[in-house]
């Protein structure tokens, strides 16, 4: 049986099914223990011409072994396969709503873990929890509460039956069993131990073995497919050895219990024969005391069983325990209200930010305003932090208070689902699900119509080749959308993003995929459906936000400057260089056949030299 605060629980709600398992184990118990009589009827009446039945000596017929043996069997034997099945729906039937309860619970909490948690813990250890733990917790209860009370039941009355017949042989068969059940306890420990060790090395295979399957492109692009078996073995390998130990343990406790048995039918044999020698003991009840001792050996092997299921479920236990006791560390203040009617505007008052486990601020001082309705560029340089900003937007990380405003309200004083439904957002992974192209751009809508996902497809330009599928809007996408195109799967993700049509649109690096001429289409489409509603775009290329209301521009974490293009071209030299910079770049790239690398070099270098006398941007921003 296994105990801990996430299962026990499950005792108390199970209840009125695990004592009708109860009784029928009890039921089941008590009429096998009536066979071995039944033994000693048959041998006496064989060997005696008589039989003793309820006090009362009867003259061994065919009668009596009709009536006193053939048809009490009959019922016995009914008894123990109505009871046997009783308990086998009764206790394993509990066991697998346990699971299933459990599986709930766990995604539900795992759902509320911040990104953070999901940085630290991978997913194919996370996946072996919801596999390998959760079976092992399964078998753990069902099994475990057979074996505890069948060992306990059967136990206590066949040896209740053994004292009464003799109680020296009895006491001498005790003794290797008090043995038996000291070596089980020490190893039952070591078996815990050595079970969260091979958890640990599968939860390693697991999570190489995911991450070798989403990255397979990348392994066979740079020809690694050997190096990754080589590593692929080695993990194989140690979770084998692991494995070789843990069932090198299990299977010297199953031959101690062989052992014990063995040895106490040694003693039964020698000192029970020796009692019928001096008449002590007729034959009819040595073969029902042996009767009675084989009725105690599957609860002696129900101990080490339970003990080495008890083991593994105590370290799978502890394993989910580690996932539920998970802290959520992203969530709401008591008492929150919701972000009611949010308008989109958007606020960063003196923000400094580091991420929970790193060291040093991502986010220093950052200051800018975004009023309702507005079309906002981000840009800078890679690892600036602009994916930050709008993770704090989103609330995937916790903020300072008085740091983040939405519609001028702290979004640490309302609930995050507000904020986030606030907010419609394409990622810079563009992640898509496993899903038919219709289900993942109508994810963020309840019940989106088909017109309305065209709709959105169109803004997105990215019906044209929908259309093209053989399925149309049906076909079904592979793991993480990898049948379609990047650019394809970027212009999914931003028709998702806009069929949500919330008062903040977030974009991050979302149209880096597609071609010059797609990027001015989808960003005219959103400047006449966005019209009135906030917009942020995060790009590195600074023509993809020429065109915004405004621009931030983000250097090591700071925001260097805010303006138009025009305004930041002129007064922030940093700007104009990554403009002057990227439009080099362009040129050079169209005229490459015709300009040598010593010629682009040197071009590139150009406007560094002519922005040393113009001043850095004074304070960082000229905010709104
Ligand atoms: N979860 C994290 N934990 C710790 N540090 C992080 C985490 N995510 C990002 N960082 C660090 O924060 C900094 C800013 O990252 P961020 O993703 O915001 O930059 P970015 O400007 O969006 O870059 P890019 O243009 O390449 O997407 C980087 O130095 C990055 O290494």
């Amino acid at each position: 049986m296994i105990f801990g605060k996430y299962i026990n629980r499950y005792y108390l709600k199970n209840a009125p099914a695990l004592l009708l398992g109860l009784l029928s184990l009890l039921i089941v118990d008590i009429a096998q223990l009536m066979i071995p009589e039944l033994y000693r009827l048959v041998i006496n009446g064989v060997n005696l011409g008589k039989v003793v039945v309820d006090g009362q000596t009867l003259t061994f017929t065919r009668e009596v072994l009709f009536q006193n043996i053939c048809l009490p069997m009959i019922w016995i034997v009914l008894m123990m396969v109505i009871g046997r099945f009783l308990w086998r729906v009764c206790f394993f039937g509990s066991a697998v709503c346990v699971q299933a309860d459990l599986r709930e619970r766990m995604f539900d909490h795992s759902r509320r873990l911040s990104q953070q948690y999901y940085q630290v813990n991978k997913v194919g250890s996370l996946m072996s929890l919801y596999t390998n733990d959760l079976d092992t917790i399964q078998e753990c209860f069902g099994d475990g509460i057979l074996m505890f009370f069948d060992a306990l039941v059967l136990g206590l009355l066949a040896l209740y039956k053994m004292w009464r017949m003799d109680f020296k042989l009895t006491l001498l068969a005790l003794i290797p069993a008090a043995i038996m059940f000291g070596i089980g306890t020490i190893m039952g420990t070591t078996m815990t131990k050595r079970w969260e060790e091979r958890q640990k090395a599968f939860s390693d295979l697991s999570d190489f073995a995911q991450e070798n399957f989403s990255g397979i492109a990348v392994i066979k692009a740079f020809v690694k497919e050997f190096k990754e078996l080589t590593a692929f073995r080695k993990l194989n390998r140690e979770n084998e050895e692991i494995n070789v130990t843990y069932t090198k343990i299990a299977t010297l406790l199953e031959v101690l219990v062989t052992l014990f048995v063995e040895s106490v039918i040694c003693v039964i044999l020698g000192y029970g024969g020796w009692l019928v020698y001096g008449g002590q003991f007729n034959a009819g009840q040595l073969v029902e005391y042996i009767g009675y001792f084989e009725s105690i050996v599957w609860p002696i092997m129900a101990i080490s069983m339970l003990i080495e299921k008890t083991s593994r479920g105590k370290a799978s236990l502890n394993r989910i325990t580690e996932l539920m006791d998970a802290p959520v560390d992203v969530t709401d203040r008591d008492g929150v209200g919701n972000l009611e009617n949010p308008k989109g505007s958007i606020e960063f008052r003196h923000l400094t930010f580091r991420y929970p486990d790193g060291d040093y601020n991502v986010l220093q001082d950052v200051s800018f305003q975004v009023a309702a309705g507005e079309r906002v560029g981000i840009v800078g340089k890679t690892g600036a932090g602009k994916t930050t900003v709008v993770d704090l937007l989103l609330r995937t990380y916790n903020v300072p208070d008085g740091t983040l405003f939405v519609d001028g309200q702290d979004v640490n004083s309302v609930s995050i689902h507000s904020v986030r439904n606030a907010c419609a957002y394409v990622p810079q992974d563009n992640f898509l699900f496993s899903d038919t192209i219709a289900h993942n751009i109508g994810f963020g809508v309840e019940d989106a119509t088909p017109d309305q996902i065209d709709g959105a497809a169109s803004m997105a330009d990215v019906r044209d080749n929908i259309v093209d599928f053989k399925e149309g809007y049906e076909t079904i996408l592979g793991e993480r959308g990898v049948t379609v195109s990047g650019g394809q799967k970027q212009r999914i993700s931003i028709a998702r993003a806009l069929l949500k049509n919330a008062p903040i649109l977030i974009l991050d690096d979302s149209v880096s995929a597609v071609d010059t001429r797609t990027e001015k289409i989808i960003l005219d489409n959103l400047k006449t459906t966005r019209a009135g509603k906030t917009t942020l775009l995060i790009a590195h290329r600074i023509s993809t936000v020429e065109g915004m209301d405004k621009i931030v521009f983000l250097e090591d974490g700071r925001v260097e400057a805010v303006g138009t293009h025009d305004a930041l071209y002129y007064s922030c030299p940093e700007y104009r260089r990554m403009v002057d910079l990227q439009r080099l770049e362009d040129e050079t790239a169209d005229s490459s056949d015709a300009v040598g690398t010593s010629d682009i070099a040197d071009s590139v270098d150009a406007p560094e030299h002519a922005s040393e006398s113009v001043e850095k941007c004074e304070g960082g921003a000229s905010h709104d």
